[in-house]
Protein backbone atom coordinates (compact mmCIF):
# COMPACT_ATOMS: atom_id res chain seq x y z
CA UNK A 1 0.00 0.00 0.00
CA UNK A 2 1.12 3.82 -0.37
CA UNK A 3 -0.13 6.06 1.79
CA UNK A 4 -2.23 8.95 0.25
CA UNK A 5 -0.14 11.87 1.58
CA UNK A 6 -2.59 14.50 3.85
CA UNK A 7 -1.65 17.80 2.44
CA UNK A 8 -1.22 20.12 5.37
CA UNK A 9 -0.02 23.31 3.33
CA UNK A 10 -2.79 23.05 0.86
CA UNK A 11 -5.87 22.21 4.35
CA UNK A 12 -3.97 25.39 6.47
CA UNK A 13 -4.40 27.37 3.40
CA UNK A 14 -8.15 26.59 3.32
CA UNK A 15 -8.59 27.27 6.98
CA UNK A 16 -6.72 30.76 6.77
CA UNK A 17 -8.76 31.54 3.92
CA UNK A 18 -12.03 30.81 6.05
CA UNK A 19 -10.94 32.82 9.08
CA UNK A 20 -9.84 35.91 6.90
CA UNK A 21 -13.90 35.96 5.59
CA UNK A 22 -14.58 36.31 9.17
CA UNK A 23 -12.35 38.50 9.74
CA UNK A 24 -13.22 40.79 7.49
CA UNK A 25 -17.35 40.11 7.91
CA UNK A 26 -16.56 41.22 11.97
CA UNK A 27 -14.61 44.27 10.77
CA UNK A 28 -17.35 45.01 8.39
CA UNK A 29 -20.80 44.52 10.37
CA UNK A 30 -19.04 45.43 14.00
CA UNK A 31 -16.10 47.17 13.23
CA UNK A 32 -13.59 44.82 15.28
CA UNK A 33 -10.31 44.14 14.44
CA UNK A 34 -9.15 40.98 16.09
CA UNK A 35 -5.67 41.03 17.20
CA UNK A 36 -2.54 38.83 18.35
CA UNK A 37 0.23 39.72 20.41
CA UNK A 38 3.30 37.23 19.95
CA UNK A 39 5.88 37.49 22.80
CA UNK A 40 9.40 36.04 22.03
CA UNK A 41 12.16 36.57 24.58
CA UNK A 42 15.08 35.54 23.06
CA UNK A 43 16.81 34.59 20.10
CA UNK A 44 16.23 31.05 19.08
CA UNK A 45 16.61 30.95 15.12
CA UNK A 46 13.94 28.63 15.00
CA UNK A 47 11.64 30.68 17.25
CA UNK A 48 12.46 33.57 15.01
CA UNK A 49 11.13 31.73 11.93
CA UNK A 50 7.38 30.71 13.66
CA UNK A 51 7.18 34.09 15.11
CA UNK A 52 7.97 35.75 11.40
CA UNK A 53 5.19 33.10 9.94
CA UNK A 54 2.83 34.07 12.22
CA UNK A 55 3.23 37.78 12.08
CA UNK A 56 2.75 37.28 8.33
CA UNK A 57 -0.23 35.27 8.22
CA UNK A 58 -1.46 37.08 10.98
CA UNK A 59 -1.61 40.51 8.84
CA UNK A 60 -2.62 38.48 6.17
CA UNK A 61 -5.81 36.88 7.45
CA UNK A 62 -6.89 40.72 8.04
CA UNK A 63 -5.76 40.74 12.25
CA UNK A 64 -4.08 42.81 13.80
CA UNK A 65 -0.13 41.30 15.07
CA UNK A 66 1.64 43.03 18.07
CA UNK A 67 5.22 41.47 18.03
CA UNK A 68 7.08 41.92 21.18
CA UNK A 69 10.35 40.63 21.13
CA UNK A 70 12.42 41.24 24.23
CA UNK A 71 16.04 40.50 25.02
CA UNK A 72 17.29 36.43 26.24
CA UNK A 73 18.09 38.82 29.65
CA UNK A 74 14.51 39.86 30.41
CA UNK A 75 13.36 39.05 34.00
CA UNK A 76 10.55 37.13 34.60
CA UNK A 77 9.10 40.46 36.79
CA UNK A 78 9.53 42.16 33.71
CA UNK A 79 7.78 39.65 31.07
CA UNK A 80 5.41 39.34 33.79
CA UNK A 81 4.41 43.10 33.93
CA UNK A 82 4.00 42.53 29.74
CA UNK A 83 1.46 40.42 30.09
CA UNK A 84 -0.06 42.31 32.76
CA UNK A 85 -0.07 44.78 29.98
CA UNK A 86 -1.58 43.16 26.91
CA UNK A 87 -4.43 41.22 29.27
CA UNK A 88 -5.71 44.84 29.65
CA UNK A 89 -5.32 45.92 26.25
CA UNK A 90 -8.84 45.74 24.41
CA UNK A 91 -6.94 45.95 21.22
CA UNK A 92 -5.66 42.42 22.09
CA UNK A 93 -7.56 39.25 22.03
CA UNK A 94 -5.00 36.76 21.81
CA UNK A 95 -1.69 36.15 23.56
CA UNK A 96 1.08 33.62 22.86
CA UNK A 97 4.34 33.91 24.66
CA UNK A 98 6.70 31.39 22.54
CA UNK A 99 8.32 28.50 24.29
CA UNK A 100 10.82 27.61 25.01
CA UNK A 101 11.88 30.39 27.72
CA UNK A 102 15.34 31.19 29.11
CA UNK A 103 16.15 29.73 32.42
CA UNK A 104 15.89 32.84 34.95
CA UNK A 105 11.91 32.83 33.41
CA UNK A 106 9.00 30.12 35.08
CA UNK A 107 7.22 29.04 32.34
CA UNK A 108 4.70 27.92 34.57
CA UNK A 109 4.03 31.21 36.13
CA UNK A 110 3.65 33.24 32.74
CA UNK A 111 1.33 30.91 31.50
CA UNK A 112 -0.82 31.62 34.93
CA UNK A 113 -0.09 34.71 34.37
CA UNK A 114 -2.55 35.28 30.77
CA UNK A 115 -6.01 35.70 31.10
CA UNK A 116 -7.76 32.51 30.22
CA UNK A 117 -9.97 34.36 27.61
CA UNK A 118 -6.93 35.20 25.55
CA UNK A 119 -4.99 32.67 25.55
CA UNK A 120 -5.36 31.43 22.43
CA UNK A 121 -2.23 28.65 23.03
CA UNK A 122 -4.59 27.12 25.40
CA UNK A 123 -2.35 26.37 27.81
CA UNK A 124 -3.52 28.22 30.60
CA UNK A 125 -4.83 25.34 33.58
CA UNK A 126 -8.47 26.73 33.13
CA UNK A 127 -8.30 26.09 29.38
CA UNK A 128 -6.46 22.60 30.29
CA UNK A 129 -9.40 22.06 33.14
CA UNK A 130 -12.16 22.77 30.66
CA UNK A 131 -10.82 20.85 27.81
CA UNK A 132 -10.55 17.77 30.53
CA UNK A 133 -13.71 17.85 31.44
CA UNK A 134 -15.75 18.44 28.17
CA UNK A 135 -16.16 22.00 28.20
CA UNK A 136 -15.83 24.89 25.61
CA UNK A 137 -12.34 25.79 25.55
CA UNK A 138 -9.52 27.21 24.19
CA UNK A 139 -7.75 23.82 22.47
CA UNK A 140 -4.28 23.99 21.98
CA UNK A 141 -3.43 24.81 18.30
CA UNK A 142 -0.59 21.94 16.92
CA UNK A 143 -3.46 19.18 18.51
CA UNK A 144 -6.25 21.42 17.35
CA UNK A 145 -4.64 21.30 13.63
CA UNK A 146 -4.14 16.83 14.25
CA UNK A 147 -7.76 16.64 14.92
CA UNK A 148 -9.06 18.90 11.51
CA UNK A 149 -6.79 16.98 9.25
CA UNK A 150 -7.70 13.28 11.03
CA UNK A 151 -11.73 14.15 11.10
CA UNK A 152 -11.29 15.46 7.39
CA UNK A 153 -9.23 12.01 6.08
CA UNK A 154 -11.68 9.58 8.28
CA UNK A 155 -14.97 11.31 9.03
CA UNK A 156 -16.13 9.74 12.68
CA UNK A 157 -13.65 9.03 15.09
CA UNK A 158 -15.61 7.20 17.03
CA UNK A 159 -14.52 3.72 18.38
CA UNK A 160 -11.38 4.28 16.61
CA UNK A 161 -7.79 2.81 18.30
CA UNK A 162 -5.20 5.69 18.97
CA UNK A 163 -2.13 6.04 20.15
CA UNK A 164 -0.37 9.15 21.03
CA UNK A 165 3.63 8.95 21.62
CA UNK A 166 4.22 12.10 23.63
CA UNK A 167 2.84 13.02 26.81
CA UNK A 168 3.54 17.11 26.94
CA UNK A 169 1.57 19.64 28.26
CA UNK A 170 1.44 20.98 24.75
CA UNK A 171 1.05 18.37 22.44
CA UNK A 172 0.77 14.92 23.94
CA UNK A 173 -1.71 14.87 26.76
CA UNK A 174 -4.43 17.93 24.86
CA UNK A 175 -4.31 15.62 21.54
CA UNK A 176 -5.25 12.83 23.86
CA UNK A 177 -8.17 14.59 25.52
CA UNK A 178 -9.41 16.08 21.99
CA UNK A 179 -9.34 12.00 20.65
CA UNK A 180 -11.26 10.90 23.85
CA UNK A 181 -13.78 13.59 23.66
CA UNK A 182 -14.32 12.11 19.98
CA UNK A 183 -14.84 8.55 21.47
CA UNK A 184 -11.32 7.24 20.48
CA UNK A 185 -10.08 4.28 22.43
CA UNK A 186 -7.21 6.15 23.53
CA UNK A 187 -3.02 5.15 24.43
CA UNK A 188 -0.76 7.45 25.55
CA UNK A 189 2.74 5.97 24.99
CA UNK A 190 5.93 7.67 26.10
CA UNK A 191 9.78 7.16 27.36
CA UNK A 192 8.83 4.41 29.36
CA UNK A 193 6.45 2.55 27.67
CA UNK A 194 7.18 -1.04 27.17
CA UNK A 195 7.26 -2.40 23.90
CA UNK A 196 6.54 0.79 21.76
CA UNK A 197 6.20 -0.81 18.35
CA UNK A 198 3.56 -3.52 19.66
CA UNK A 199 1.57 -0.79 21.14
CA UNK A 200 1.53 1.24 18.13
CA UNK A 201 1.12 -1.87 15.40
CA UNK A 202 -2.67 -1.77 17.17
CA UNK A 203 -3.31 1.92 16.43
CA UNK A 204 -5.31 2.80 13.34
CA UNK A 205 -5.05 6.91 14.42
CA UNK A 206 -0.80 7.33 15.38
CA UNK A 207 0.14 10.85 16.74
CA UNK A 208 3.51 10.72 16.90
CA UNK A 209 4.78 14.04 19.09
CA UNK A 210 8.29 12.54 20.58
CA UNK A 211 11.01 15.22 18.96
CA UNK A 212 13.02 12.15 17.84
CA UNK A 213 13.88 12.21 13.74
CA UNK A 214 12.64 8.83 12.29
CA UNK A 215 12.06 7.05 15.40
CA UNK A 216 8.62 5.35 14.21
CA UNK A 217 9.05 2.98 11.27
CA UNK A 218 6.78 1.25 8.80
CA UNK A 219 7.33 -2.08 10.52
CA UNK A 220 5.40 -0.36 13.39
CA UNK A 221 2.30 0.74 11.58
CA UNK A 222 -0.52 -1.04 10.99
CA UNK A 223 -1.54 -1.56 7.33
CA UNK A 224 -3.96 1.61 6.70
CA UNK A 225 -3.38 3.57 9.18
CA UNK A 226 -3.53 7.22 9.68
CA UNK A 227 -0.46 8.83 10.65
CA UNK A 228 0.27 12.36 12.06
CA UNK A 229 4.01 13.06 12.63
CA UNK A 230 3.67 16.45 14.53
CA UNK A 231 7.60 15.94 15.18
CA UNK A 232 10.01 19.07 13.70
CA UNK A 233 13.84 17.91 14.11
CA UNK A 234 16.88 19.67 12.35
CA UNK A 235 18.71 17.31 11.07
CA UNK A 236 21.89 17.35 8.93
CA UNK A 237 21.70 15.82 5.59
CA UNK A 238 24.64 13.37 4.99
CA UNK A 239 25.36 14.38 1.24
CA UNK A 240 24.54 18.02 1.36
CA UNK A 241 25.62 18.71 4.65
CA UNK A 242 22.84 21.39 4.57
CA UNK A 243 20.27 21.00 7.51
CA UNK A 244 16.82 19.83 6.79
CA UNK A 245 13.28 19.09 8.59
CA UNK A 246 12.64 15.86 9.12
CA UNK A 247 9.41 14.05 11.69
CA UNK A 248 9.83 11.38 13.77
CA UNK A 249 8.50 9.23 11.93
CA UNK A 250 10.55 7.95 8.81
CA UNK A 251 8.69 8.91 5.96
CA UNK A 252 9.43 5.85 3.25
CA UNK A 253 9.21 3.32 5.35
CA UNK A 254 5.78 4.66 7.08
CA UNK A 255 3.96 5.66 3.92
CA UNK A 256 4.51 2.06 2.31
CA UNK A 257 2.22 0.59 4.68
CA UNK A 258 -0.21 3.70 6.49
CA UNK A 259 -3.53 4.46 4.55
CA UNK A 260 -2.44 7.89 4.64
CA UNK A 261 0.47 10.07 6.32
CA UNK A 262 1.54 14.16 7.39
CA UNK A 263 4.83 14.94 6.12
CA UNK A 264 7.10 17.17 7.65
CA UNK A 265 7.76 19.89 6.57
CA UNK A 266 4.08 20.87 5.13
CA UNK A 267 1.77 18.58 7.42
CA UNK A 268 1.30 19.63 11.13
CA UNK A 269 3.32 22.84 11.43
CA UNK A 270 0.88 24.81 8.86
CA UNK A 271 -1.74 23.90 10.22
CA UNK A 272 -0.61 24.60 13.91
CA UNK A 273 -0.19 28.88 12.79
CA UNK A 274 -3.60 28.47 10.40
CA UNK A 275 -5.32 26.92 14.15
CA UNK A 276 -3.78 29.49 16.15
CA UNK A 277 -5.21 31.96 13.81
CA UNK A 278 -8.67 30.71 13.93
CA UNK A 279 -8.23 30.38 18.01
CA UNK A 280 -7.86 34.45 17.81
CA UNK A 281 -10.91 35.26 15.91
CA UNK A 282 -12.59 32.52 18.52
CA UNK A 283 -11.40 34.34 21.10
CA UNK A 284 -12.35 37.95 19.87
CA UNK A 285 -16.00 36.54 19.23
CA UNK A 286 -16.39 35.25 22.72
CA UNK A 287 -14.89 38.49 24.16
CA UNK A 288 -17.70 40.55 21.79
CA UNK A 289 -20.54 38.32 22.71
CA UNK A 290 -21.14 37.27 19.13
CA UNK A 291 -21.27 33.41 17.97
CA UNK A 292 -18.11 31.72 17.18
CA UNK A 293 -17.32 29.90 13.94
CA UNK A 294 -18.25 26.00 15.00
CA UNK A 295 -15.88 24.72 12.26
CA UNK A 296 -13.00 26.23 13.56
CA UNK A 297 -13.21 25.11 16.82
CA UNK A 298 -12.91 21.33 18.09
N1 LIG B 1 4.38 20.92 14.24
C1 LIG B 1 4.17 21.71 15.29
O1 LIG B 1 3.43 22.64 15.18
C2 LIG B 1 4.83 21.42 16.57
C3 LIG B 1 5.83 20.48 16.61
N2 LIG B 1 6.41 20.15 17.78
C4 LIG B 1 7.43 19.08 17.73
O2 LIG B 1 6.86 17.90 18.27
C5 LIG B 1 7.83 17.15 18.96
C6 LIG B 1 7.38 16.94 20.40
O3 LIG B 1 7.26 18.19 21.03
P1 LIG B 1 6.90 18.33 22.60
O4 LIG B 1 5.67 17.56 22.88
O5 LIG B 1 6.96 19.75 22.93
O6 LIG B 1 8.19 17.56 23.22
P2 LIG B 1 8.58 17.16 24.70
O7 LIG B 1 10.05 17.00 24.67
O8 LIG B 1 7.96 18.08 25.68
O9 LIG B 1 7.90 15.73 24.88
C7 LIG B 1 8.38 14.61 24.20
C8 LIG B 1 7.60 13.37 24.62
O10 LIG B 1 8.14 12.26 23.92
C9 LIG B 1 8.40 11.22 24.83
N3 LIG B 1 9.56 10.43 24.41
C10 LIG B 1 10.86 10.82 24.37
N4 LIG B 1 11.63 9.81 23.93
C11 LIG B 1 10.81 8.78 23.70
C12 LIG B 1 11.02 7.44 23.25
N5 LIG B 1 12.22 6.97 22.96
N6 LIG B 1 9.94 6.64 23.14
C13 LIG B 1 8.70 7.09 23.44
N7 LIG B 1 8.45 8.32 23.85
C14 LIG B 1 9.49 9.16 23.99
C15 LIG B 1 8.67 11.88 26.16
O11 LIG B 1 8.38 10.94 27.18
P3 LIG B 1 8.57 11.29 28.76
O12 LIG B 1 7.40 12.15 29.11
O13 LIG B 1 8.52 9.93 29.39
O14 LIG B 1 9.88 11.97 28.88
C16 LIG B 1 7.70 13.06 26.11
O15 LIG B 1 6.45 12.71 26.63
C17 LIG B 1 9.13 17.95 18.80
O16 LIG B 1 9.81 17.46 17.66
C18 LIG B 1 8.65 19.36 18.55
O17 LIG B 1 9.58 20.12 17.81
C19 LIG B 1 6.01 20.71 18.97
C20 LIG B 1 5.03 21.66 18.98
C21 LIG B 1 4.38 22.11 17.78
N1 LIG C 1 3.74 29.20 22.93
C1 LIG C 1 4.07 28.40 21.93
N2 LIG C 1 3.11 27.96 21.09
C2 LIG C 1 3.43 27.15 20.03
O1 LIG C 1 2.53 26.73 19.26
C3 LIG C 1 4.80 26.80 19.83
C4 LIG C 1 5.76 27.29 20.73
N3 LIG C 1 5.36 28.08 21.76
N4 LIG C 1 7.05 26.96 20.58
C5 LIG C 1 7.53 26.16 19.47
C6 LIG C 1 6.47 25.23 18.93
C7 LIG C 1 6.73 24.76 17.53
N5 LIG C 1 5.68 25.33 16.71
C8 LIG C 1 5.62 25.28 15.33
C9 LIG C 1 4.80 26.09 14.58
C10 LIG C 1 4.82 26.08 13.19
C11 LIG C 1 5.67 25.25 12.51
C12 LIG C 1 5.72 25.28 11.02
O2 LIG C 1 5.07 26.10 10.39
N6 LIG C 1 6.51 24.41 10.37
C13 LIG C 1 6.68 24.36 8.93
C14 LIG C 1 8.13 24.56 8.55
C15 LIG C 1 8.77 25.81 9.10
C16 LIG C 1 10.28 25.83 8.87
O3 LIG C 1 10.70 25.72 7.70
O4 LIG C 1 11.01 25.90 9.87
C17 LIG C 1 6.25 22.99 8.42
O5 LIG C 1 6.26 22.04 9.20
O6 LIG C 1 5.93 22.89 7.24
C18 LIG C 1 6.48 24.41 13.23
C19 LIG C 1 6.46 24.41 14.62
C20 LIG C 1 4.85 26.05 17.51
N7 LIG C 1 5.21 25.99 18.79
Amino acid sequence: MTAEIIDGKAFAARIRGEVAGQVAALRRDHGIVPGLAVVLVGEDPASQVYVRNKHKQTVEAGMESFEHRLPVETSEEELLALVARLNADPAVHGILVQLPLPAQIDADKVIAAIDPAKDVDGFHISNVGLLATGQKALVPCTPLGCLMMLRDRLGSLSGREAVVIGRSNIVGKPMAQLLLRDSCTVTVAHSRTRDLAEVVRRAEIVVAAVGRPGMVTGDWIRPGATVIDVGINRIEDAETGKTRLVGDCDFESCAAVAGAITPVPGGVGPMTIACLLANTLTATCRAAGLPEPEELTA
